[in-house]
């Protein structure tokens, strides 16, 4: 089957500067993979190369089959981006917001039963149906997060790109993110997302892609899977760091007199080690 995102050799430039130096990623129909790697490792730039905000200027990069530079059918892509606000300040409630996320399909007809049943059911998925006539203003960070993905989800798009849709959300929104995600699998969606912690969304992710200076340092088949014998992803040596010398679990071993450290080998501070998982 053809893959839904495809690159190969892609390569970026951001301010003059090489960003992307070469990045090879498959993500098939169906599928969820998500992208990881320390701050700066190219993660936004590779997704947002991707739904076409950043140009590729080497390799080849193809949507649905088709050269990014030539797809039209952004109809197909529900994309949230990192760290956006919902209404740039504009006073608009829920409902309001989320339904802008069906304008790729109806343009600018008034929004017809379908459109508001898809709206109704976006907000519910992300658990704040009865919350649609509150401004977005009086939601806190996560919510606000929330209502992001359900005006992406508004549009019942094929592929589904979220880049940190994990960041400031309590457990109790990254349950139901998971939850969401999952009823999306269910219709066939394909996701491409990118995490810093795997979290409640581990099982349902098929390969994680660690980047590290712009290019793949490594892919994990079904890291929900993962057993002994595999280096542990980035926010587990984080997260969990083993003693401080001697063997490690993934049959590492850690330097005598070094602590733990991320898969770049930098030491790893006392913050990211309160990371959740
Ligand atoms: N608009 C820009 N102009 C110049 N350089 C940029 C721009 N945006 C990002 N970069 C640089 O590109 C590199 C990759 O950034 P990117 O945002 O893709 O990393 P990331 O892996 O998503 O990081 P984070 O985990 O911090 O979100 C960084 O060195 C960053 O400073």
């Amino acid at each position: 089957m053809e893959p839904v995102i495809s690159l190969t050799g892609v390569t970026a430039e951001l301010g003059g500067r090489p960003v992307l130096r070469g990045v090879d990623l498959t993500v098939r129909p169906g599928e969820v993979v998500a992208l990881l790697g320390a701050n700066g490792s190219g993660k936004s730039t590779a997704v947002r190369a991707t739904v076409g905000q950043v140009p590729v200027s080497g390799g080849e990069l193809r949507m649905f089959g088709t050269a990014v530079h030539r797809f039209r059918d952004w109809r197909r892509l529900g994309y949230v981006p990192q760290r956006s606000t919902a209404t740039g300040g504009v006073p608009a409630t829920l409902r309001e917001v989320v339904s802008a996320g069906r304008l790729a399909r109806r343009g600018l007809r008034p929004l017809g039963r379908a459109d508001r049943a898809a709206v109704d059911r976006a907000l519910d998925l992300v658990g704040l149906a009865d919350r649609a006539g509150d401004s977005v203003d009086a939601l806190s960070g996560g919510q606000h997060q929330r209502v992001l993905i359900a005006r992406a989800l508004a549009g019942e798009p094929e592929l589904l790109v979220l880049d940190e849709p994990l960041a400031g959300v309590d457990l109790a929104s990254q349950a139901i993110l998971a939850d969401t995600l999952r009823a999306q699998l269910d219709r066939g969606a394909t996701v491409l997302l990118v995490l810093h912690e795997l979290g409640p969304l581990r099982q349902l992710i098929d390969r994680a892609v660690v980047l590290a200076h712009g290019r793949v340092e490594r892919v994990v088949e079904r890291p929900g899977d993962v057993g002994d014998g595999v280096a542990p992803l980035p926010e587990e040596s984080a997260c969990h760091p083993p003693p401080a010398n001697g063997p490690r679990p993934g049959g590492w071993e850690v330097p005598p007199g070094r602590g733990p450290h991320d898969p770049l080998g930098r030491a790893v501070g006392p913050t990211l080690q309160t990371g959740i998982l």
